[in-house]
């Protein structure tokens, strides 16, 4: 047997670790946003990166100088005693260094250890198969009982390597501490040998070229998604498992336009929120991850026309029937969600 009973599947992997969650909270997480913690300046922002993010993440791996991983560390730790995190409603997040390197030990010991009552969920970043999750679950349920913790951290992992693709649904599976995963599209692409130097986003040579036109004039072509399949599998795989799946880093801060494009393919393909690697990019996962108010209202007219959610309606001409209206659900949740914490927006989804 590879896998845990039903009944061992919710049990604390450690004595005196709290209970695994069954749900996960409902929360609105459309960007995690990224700071690096070791910058006195950066950190000095965090304040105010939690009035505007929904989730703040300390990122102690990439991007992150070696000479710098034990400021970074320390830097962390600050971050979750800054604020109330539980109190303020804004999600307190770490991304650690990778299991295979020297720094992950420390790295989740000292922020379960010090951070812990007010850390929401340790990111784990190229994760190669549900062994990884194991290893670090135990890890984890062991510290929690030695800090007397009473609620669960739990874990998001960065699908970042072609094993972990591969292995996709087993990761999201693996334990009942996943909230989630996202994609890595710059490991990704260095660990598929893709030919990019870019981080997400689209490419100009990677594209479809019209049929030759018969006057030999020049044929139209145009760009397409090289991340399409990947977020599409890592989609089903989060919802096979009923976690959540994020779009990852869009590296390119100053082209806001194909950010916004890359961000709204994944919230239509299904994805909860992006990552945001600079103030500038908090405001267009806002924009994007946040349901538009004429969708919101029409899904709102979905639901009216059928309130126990059966039968088949007519709505402007198209036909609406029990799927519809648990499309429209999933729209109409999401925006009363986005209300609670956006007085404006719950305007607009309010309005006639
Ligand atoms: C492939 C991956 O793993 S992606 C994840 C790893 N990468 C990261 O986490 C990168 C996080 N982001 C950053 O480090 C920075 O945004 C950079 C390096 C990309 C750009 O930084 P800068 O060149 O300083 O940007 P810019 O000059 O536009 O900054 C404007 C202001 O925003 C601040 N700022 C920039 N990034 C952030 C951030 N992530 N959080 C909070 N404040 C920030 C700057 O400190 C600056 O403040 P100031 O006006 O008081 O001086
Ligand atoms: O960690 C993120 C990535 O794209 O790599
Ligand atoms: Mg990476």
């Amino acid at each position: 047997m590879s896998q845990k009973t039903p009944r061992n599947f919710f049990k604390p992997l450690a004595i005196g670790a709290p209970d695994p969650m069954r749900e996960l909270p409902i929360r609105l997480e459309r960007m995690i946003h990224f700071v690096p913690p070791h910058l006195d300046k950066v950190r000095a922002k965090v304040p105010q990166m939690a009035d505007q993010a929904d989730v703040v993440l300390a990122n102690l791996e990439d991007a992150i100088p070696a000479d710098a991983k034990d400021a970074a560390r320390d830097g962390a730790i600050e971050m979750g005693k800054m604020i109330d995190w539980q109190a303020k409603g804004t999600g307190f997040w770490s991304r650690v260094n990778p299991l295979n390197s020297p720094w992950f030990q420390e790295d989740v010991s000292r922020l379960v250890l010090e951070a812990g009552e007010q850390l929401d969920v340790i990111m784990l970043p190229k994760v190669e198969g549900p062994w990884d999750i194991h290893f670090a679950d135990q890890y984890v349920a062991q510290l929690e009982a030695k800090a007397g913790l009473k609620r669960p951290i739990l874990f998001h992992a960065i699908l970042e390597t072609a094993q972990g693709m591969a292995l996709v649904e087993e990761i999201a599976l693996a334990s009942p501490r996943m909230q989630g995963i996202s994609l890595g599209p710059a490991d990704l692409a260095a660990d598929r040998k893709m030919k990019t130097t870019r981080v997400g986003g689209g490419h100009p040579y990677y594209r479809v070229v019209d049929d030759p036109n018969e006057d030999g004039s020049k044929r139209e072509s145009a760009q397409q998604d090289p991340w399409h399949y990947t977020i599409a599998r890592m989609v089903d795989a989060c919802r096979l498992a009923g976690i959540n799946a994020f779009y990852g880093p869009f590296g390119d801060i100053a082209d806001s336009e194909a950010c916004e494009q890359q961000f709204r393919n994944a919230f239509l393909l299904g994805c909860s929120g992006t990552w945001s690697l600079h103030p500038s990019q908090i405001e267009i996962a806002k924009r994007v991850f946040s349901p538009a108010p004429d969708e919101v209202k029409f899904a709102r007219r979905i639901l009216e026309a059928m309130p126990d959610g059966t039968g088949v309606a007519m709505l402007d001409g198209k036909m609406q029937d029990d799927a519809t209206w648990k499309q429209a659900k999933v729209i109409s949740d999401l925006a009363d969600l986005v209300s609670e914490k956006d007085p404006e927006l719950a305007k607009a989804y309010a309005a006639d």
